[in-house]
């Protein structure tokens, strides 16, 4: 449809030129009957009224076309990015620079695309018919006219090399002027803003990034300005050489008036055709150029291997195995896990404590096969995990981050989210909640369990404001029925799932987690000792390395790091009891 109107709007200038000379030459002749005037002048009117409508109708179908062409482009984008198996793009700043460009650009550049192209058949038609009408007038003019175009055509090219060149740069300038944009306007970095007063810090970083891409984009605009001066000074004397021609050729009786006028708009739709077609190929040039970028990240290759044909992950039966692993995330960076060799039995509860950076959590990391280990494995009842479908894997596992998500969302979806085949199944989500201790508070909640746990949205814009914002405990909390609503996970890995808890709360959370790990295999790490105690097993773990590992009777009996790092813990209590004695 877009492209029928545009081909039709296209020829409505020539035919009204050739209707305006018919119109003036039929003025001009004196034996001309009134229907020679008013035949051509009513079809003009015609083209006048069909003039006016098209470019709405146009205008309707380019916008409906835009906005589902950028539908499928974002779905697209994000159903590619959701196929990423690891964490790795997540952290390389290249691959974030090239998703921020592909974003763009799958909003904006297909429906450029689609309207340089449609352009370009305008103007061809447009082209075409006054090209032919000034071939008919003066051959040698209209080749001149044309060759007049030529170094337009070429610059406007090597522009949009530049422009090109100029979005690569600015990306993560724009990327980062984002970031500054985010840490300004959101909830989350409000506090700590105003605490430090650094908003002004950070709001002179925004202009600093700001100020970069617009001189970026100025330096451009500049020589874009002085690199079309020349082509357009060519034109412009063509067309005055053409217009001097045409006055002598009246003069001399070679041309009527009504040639005059159509040589006048012959001269300049065809300059104008030549200068458009000449901007929309380098536009379209510069959007496909871009466009490679939407493509790379659509297509771009696993980040992690999988296999063409993965084994299922079934029902863990004797445990998962880390076998001598070393690990770094990337090659500029230091080992972080150096040998490692630890087993999880199937129905066991391994601890991993150690202190901060020791690697703990990059172990949990590895186990959800967020990395590959660059050296050793990771084995799954005796099966590299890298063999198995990663799908398939975390259907398996289950459990709580050390950094988990707070999704501004109701409090059940924000719970359903651990298992969503039961997003909807309110039973399910109210036991999860109360083994996680928190039924009774997000019963009480203005809506209950379709509360909104966040002051920032509201449900599908409903504009009610009872949304509430828990505190850093129950949040946790919440945290924690979602990774227990996926009841049969076969290995829960629970990372500092107490740390924010009160002392109450965190008895009664590991006296829940003891209930529900019975018979299951569990992960648990904490830097709380105490916490940790009752572990099958208990890793310690130090520089990437581990140092012990044993029960807690074991542990303490052996006298090493555990045994020191329990007392110093015990002695905290002890003080203070001693203290209030
Ligand atoms: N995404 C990452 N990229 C680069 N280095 C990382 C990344 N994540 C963690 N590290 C580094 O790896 C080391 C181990 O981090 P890890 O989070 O596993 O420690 P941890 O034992 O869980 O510490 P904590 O007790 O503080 O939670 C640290 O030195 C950290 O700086």
């Amino acid at each position: 449809g877009v492209l029928v109107v545009a081909v039709v709007e296209a020829a409505l200038p020539v035919l009204a030129a050739w209707l305006t000379k018919t119109v003036l030459d039929a003025l001009a002749e004196p034996g001309a009957g009134t229907s020679a005037v008013y035949v051509p002048a009513v079809a003009l009117a015609g083209v006048g009224v069909a003039a006016s409508v098209l470019p709405h109708v146009a205008q309707l179908l380019r916008a409906e076309l835009g906005r589902r062409v950028g539908l499928l482009a974002q779905d697209r984008l994000y159903a590619s990015v959701n196929s990423l198996t690891g964490l790795g793009r997540f952290e390389d700043p290249a691959a974030l620079d090239r998703l921020r460009l592909a974003q763009q650009c799958g909003q904006d550049t297909p429906p450029q695309i689609v309207a340089s192209v449609v352009g370009l058949a305008r103007s061809a038609v447009t082209l075409a018919g006054f090209s032919v009408s000034l071939v008919l007038l003066n051959p040698w003019l209209a080749l001149a006219v044309v060759i007049s175009a030529v170094p337009a055509l070429l610059t406007e090219i090597r522009l949009a090399r530049a422009r090109v060149g100029t979005a690569l740069t600015v990306s993560p300038l724009e990327r980062r002027e984002s970031f500054y944009g985010f840490l300004l306007g959101s909830v989350q970095t409000a506090k700590e803003i105003r605490l430090f007063g650094i908003g002004d810090h950070l709001r002179g970083k925004m202009r600093r990034d700001r100020s970069a891409i617009n001189a970026t984009h100025g330096r451009l605009d500049r020589r874009a300005a002085l690199a079309q001066t020349g082509p357009a000074l060519v034109a412009a004397a063509t067309g005055a050489g053409g217009l001097v021609w045409a006055v002598g050729a009246v003069a001399g009786g070679e041309l009527t008036l009504g040639d005059v006028a159509l040589l006048l708009s012959g001269v300049a739709a065809v300059q104008g055709g030549l200068a458009g077609i000449a901007v929309m190929v380098a536009v379209t040039h510069q959007h496909l150029m871009l466009f490679g970028h939407y493509l790379e990240v659509t297509t771009q290759p696993p980040d992690l291997p999988v296999p063409h044909d993965p084994l299922p992950a079934g029902p863990l039966t004797r445990g998962v195995e880390l076998r001598d692993v070393w690990f770094r995330y990337s090659p500029q960076h230091d080992w972080v896990l150096r040998g490692v060799n630890l087993t999880i039995p199937a129905g066991g509860t391994v601890a991993l404590v150690g202190d901060n950076g020791a690697g703990k959590s990059t172990i949990v990391k590895l186990l959800c096969r967020f990395y590959d280990p660059v050296r050793g494995s990771v084995l799954w009842d005796g099966t590299d995990i890298r063999a198995l479908s990663p799908e398939d894997l975390r259907g398996r596992l289950s459990g709580i981050f050390q950094d988990f998500m707070r999704y501004d969302l109701p409090a059940g979806e924000n719970i359903g989210l651990g298992d969503v085949r039961h997003v909807a199944d309110t039973a399910r989500i109210r036991d999860a909640a109360a083994r996680a201790g928190m039924d009774e508070t997000l019963a009480a909640l203005p809506r209950g369990y379709d509360t909104m746990l966040s002051r920032t949205f509201t449900e599908d814009g409903a504009g009610d404001d009872d949304g509430v914002e828990l505190s850093g405990g129950q949040w946790q909390r919440v945290g924690l029925a979602r990774g227990l609503l996926r009841r049969d996970a076969d290995l829960l890995i629970l990372d500092e799932p107490s740390s924010g808890l009160d002392p109450e709360a965190e008895h009664e959370v590991h006296r829940l987690l003891l209930e529900h790990r019975e018979g299951r295999t569990g992960l648990l790490v904490s830097h709380r000792l105490n916490a940790v105690r009752g572990a099958d097993v208990i890793v310690v773990l130090r520089g990437g390395e581990v140092v012990e590992q044993g029960n807690h009777d074991e542990l303490m009996r052996a006298g090493g790091r555990y045994a020191t790092l329990f007392r110093r813990q015990a002695e905290g209590y002890t003080d203070v009891a001693a203290v209030a004695r």
